[in-house]
């Protein structure tokens, strides 16, 4: 199977040309794998019968290596190399899926849902791959999902979803057949970062694959170290979200959210371009969003070891997913808009026992060089703040040298603007040579240079909630007042205020309201002069 990609919605092309034939080895090679997912085919490369087509897909999946007569049972290899994959959908079943007669209506279907290969046919061309329109998604995404529904509306009477998914999953590495890649977001030492759609939830995700084949090399500890630390950390509103990894054709695979602003790097990359600058507002916020991932961390007995501007990552409010959790929103979200959170967590360690794997030497604090593992968390609170640096504007950091001594003295850069004293000496502790000093995340997260907006929208929402409180306590006297009223002339059949007849011949039951139960409680509460 190929699939052609492009930037947008692309058509998913199906090769069974092979059909009978040795394909080439399921190789482990990125390049491979890229070229595998890009190449367009030909028109003649559709594959004809069910039959035929199960075993195009054992060809491809399986290794090329070892032919595979149409008849044969799969050979125990191909087994393996399928459990690698661990599909929901197993080998077993797909088999068992797959194997319907010939003759059976279900996997004509899937035979023609499946022939939406040729590029050159507009009719099949408009034969989308099965990606699930998730309803929930935010409407920029939406928007893209109707220009795909308008193309695939002519397919409908094919989409025999269950069967098809079966059989493409029976074909397909679980990469492909979970996933339909956009386009490479990102690559960097661990390998290339993809933007995938999932065809079953039909959400974006960040798929990165490593670099290099896995078994038994370095890399391989680097790479189960990130998937260790996602899986321990769990959920956290400033750290990147994890889904799932897995292992394929020996390389890891993992599925991350995906952070629709890119990397802290490429942002002040973009600014810079066009003369612009991180604002001092944004500055706090990206320290305050930084600093409670890190305290997260921290707390869970891990340091990162890699804090950098390519490996934090930004959502706008918009689409922030997990951010909805964020502190910030709880106040009415952040006022910039967006959620700064930690990725990349390939260099993260135990802070008790660690493992250290050096990150980069130009955020690399001094104690960490001579190997001084003791407090490796402000090891991180180091490099936060030569992260920040380096958003405020400050010129490209030194691998070594004067330059790299003179930061770890804590003697700041000349920076392109002016910074508030009390924000620019924060920055400055958070690079102190002696690690004790430089505050803790914890420590930053109580800030209060940090929290002056949060704290001003705090008060805000204080005020408001007193106003709703004095409202509701003028609403409640009034009630009484009517029902006392009402009490002392029993003749009054309805209390206007009440609305009700008032049963003056027997007490409330008990657990009853006396006033104001049949009081409408939809209310607004801009009460003139509130001062809110
Ligand atoms: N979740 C994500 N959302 C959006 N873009 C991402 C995501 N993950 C990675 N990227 C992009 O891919 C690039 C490389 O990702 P990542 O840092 O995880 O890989 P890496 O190989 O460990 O990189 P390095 O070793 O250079 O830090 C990022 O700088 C970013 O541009
Ligand atoms: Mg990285």
């Amino acid at each position: 199977m190929r699939m052609a990609m492009g930037s947008d919605w692309t058509v998913q092309n199906l090769d069974f040309s092979s059909c009978g034939e040795e394909e080439e080895g399921s190789d482990s090679s990125l390049d491979e794998w890229s070229s595998r997912n890009t190449q367009i085919l030909s028109p003649n490369s559709v594959c004809r019968t069910p039959i035929v087509q199960r075993h195009c897909t054992r060809s491809f999946t399986i290794s090329s290596s070892i032919p595979v007569s149409p008849t044969t049972p799969i050979p125990y290899a191909a087994w393996r190399k399928l459990r690698l994959c661990d599909s929901p959908s197993t080998p077993k079943s797909l088999l068992s899926k797959s194997a319907l007669p010939s003759s059976s209506t279900k996997i004509c279907r899937s035979q023609r849902a499946l022939r939406f290969a040729n590029s050159t046919d507009p009719a099949q061309c408009s034969r989308m791959p099965s990606v699930n329109v998730n309803p929930f998604t935010p409407d920029t995404f939406h928007r893209t999902r109707e220009h795909y529904k308008r193309k695939s509306r002519r397919s409908d009477d094919d989409d025999d979803y269950g069967c098809r998914q079966a059989v493409q999953a029976f074909m397909l590495s679980r990469y492909e057949s979970e996933f339909m890649e956009l386009g490479h977001i990102g690559a960097g030492e661990f390998g290339v970062v993809c933007k995938c759609v999932k065809r079953l939830d039909g959400c974006l995700y960040a798929i990165k694959r490593s670099r290099r084949p896995l078994a038994g090399s370095a890399n391989e500890q680097l790479a189960l170290k990130e998937v260790y630390a996602h899986a321990v950390l769990g959920h956290h509103p400033h750290v990147v979200r994890y889904y799932s990894a897995w292992a394929e054709d020996d390389h890891m695979i993992i599925q991350n959210e995906y952070c629709d602003g890119g990397s802290l790097h490429d942002a002040i990359l973009e600014k810079a371009a066009r003369g612009e600058l991180f604002p001092e507002l944004e500055l706090r916020y990206l320290l305050l969003h930084v600093s409670m991932g890190l305290k997260y961390i921290h707390s869970s007995g891990l340091v990162h070891l890699d804090i950098k501007p390519s490996n934090i990552f930004i959502c706008q409010c918009s689409s922030a997913g997990g951010a909805g959790e964020s502190e910030e929103e709880e106040d009415g979200g952040p006022s910039t808009g967006v959620v700064y959170k930690i990725g990349d967590l390939g260099h993260v360690t135990s802070s008790s026992s660690p493992q250290v794997e050096e990150g980069d030497s130009r955020f690399l604090a001094s104690e960490v060089l001579h190997e001084d593992y003791s407090n490796l968390p402000k090891a991180d609170i180091f490099a936060l703040g030569l992260t920040v640096l380096l958003a405020a504007g400050s010129p490209l950091l030194p691998k070594n040298g004067d330059e790299w001594h003179s930061l770890r003295r804590a003697q700041l850069p000349s920076l392109p603007q002016e910074l508030s004293p009390a924000f620019r000496s924060l920055i400055q502790t958070l690079l102190d040579p002696e690690p004790s000093q430089r505050p803790s995340a914890s420590a930053l997260c109580r800030q209060p240079v940090l929290r002056k907006e949060r704290t001003g929208k705090l008060a805000a929402q204080l005020r408001r909630e007193l106003n709703v409180e004095r409202f509701r306590t003028a609403m409640l006297e009034k009630e009484l007042q009517e029902a006392r009223l009402a009490a002392l002339s029993p003749k009054q059949a309805f209390s206007p205020g009440l609305q009700q007849p008032i049963n003056t011949g027997s007490l409330p039951k008990a657990g009853r309201r006396l006033v104001g139960r049949n009081a409408a409680r939809s209310m607004s509460f801009g009460c003139p002069g509130s001062g809110v």
